[in-house]
């Protein structure tokens, strides 16, 4: 399954915030999506997920959505968005409850999304118990419960402190290492952009058009000890953004 954008354009009002808008999602690849602030990231996601429908243009799923998953398009928020009353299994058996599971079927995916995500011994705790990176932890289990044929990612990591940062990016890796996942993961983060994208999307400042697209072909699992090869790549990301950053700035001191 893949995900197509077609002469998406969009705005709200008289705000135009993508412009025409051409790219293909692949299974199995992470789409890393970067830009200036307010150049429509977000929205496109929205837009990707079927949340809010283009002004102009279409985004739409290509292809079979693949055996046994529950929910094809499944998003991971910033705020982790964890039920404070529930735990961590109530949190994510609440994914399940509409889609006429058994009870041990339930069970059976929340042990495994657990033990993919290290959190077994953590089944019973609630939200509050865990720090901010193992409720992200919750989060990303929770969707991996319905076996998304793509993760829609918005700034998952950006609560956390650097070093939670690291230590979740180290575990999305070996979670695709070990059963390949298609994301689009939208951050302003490039460290996060070159080490976990196979591609880079770089927007313009709004509206937001492609700008550019870099593909990156060190493997993920490789990446950990950053060679010079990845620091000429985000090096190259920064001017993009500071160029666009730049221009976005004269364009508001000249209005
Ligand atoms: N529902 C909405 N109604 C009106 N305007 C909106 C709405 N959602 C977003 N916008 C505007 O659209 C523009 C793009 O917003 P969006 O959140 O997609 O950008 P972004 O690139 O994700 O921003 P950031 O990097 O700051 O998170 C902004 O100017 C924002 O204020």
């Amino acid at each position: 399954m893949q995900i197509s954008i077609e002469n998406l354009s969009h705005c709200y009002g008289a705000i135009d915030v993508l412009s025409n808008v051409n790219l293909t999602f692949n299974p199995g690849e992470i789409a890393v999506i970067i830009g200036p602030s307010g150049c429509g990231k977000s929205t496109l996601l929205r837009l990707m997920g079927g949340l809010e429908e283009p002004c102009q243009g279409a985004a739409y799923i290509a292809g079979q959505v693949p055996e046994g998953s529950l929910n094809p398009l499944t998003y991971i928020f910033q705020d982790f968005a964890l039920l404070p009353w529930r735990s961590v299994a109530g949190n994510i058996s609440l994914v399940l409850e509409d889609h006429k599971l058994s009870k041990r079927e339930s069970e059976a995916i929340i042990n495994d999304v657990l033990t993919r995500t290290n959190l077994s011994e953590f089944h019973d705790a609630l939200p509050r118990q865990l720090s901010g990176g193992m409720k992200q932890r919750v989060a990303i289990a929770r969707a991996l419960a319905v076996r998304p044929a793509f993760l829609l990612m918005d700034e998952p990591l950006s609560a956390l402190d650097s070093q939670t940062r690291e230590l979740l990016m180290d575990d999305l890796v070996e979670l695709w290492a070990r059963e390949k996942f298609s994301a689009c993961y939208v951050t302003h983060n490039l460290g996060e952009a070159v080490r976990l994208g196979h591609k880079v999307i770089v927007l313009s400042r709004r509206p937001g058009q492609v700008r550019d697209v870099v593909e990156i072909r060190i493997p993920l699992e490789e990446r950990r000890e950053r060679s010079a090869e990845l620091e000429d790549v985000q090096q190259q990301l920064w001017q993009m953004m500071r160029e666009e950053a730049l221009a976005a700035d004269r364009e508001l001191a000249d209005a």
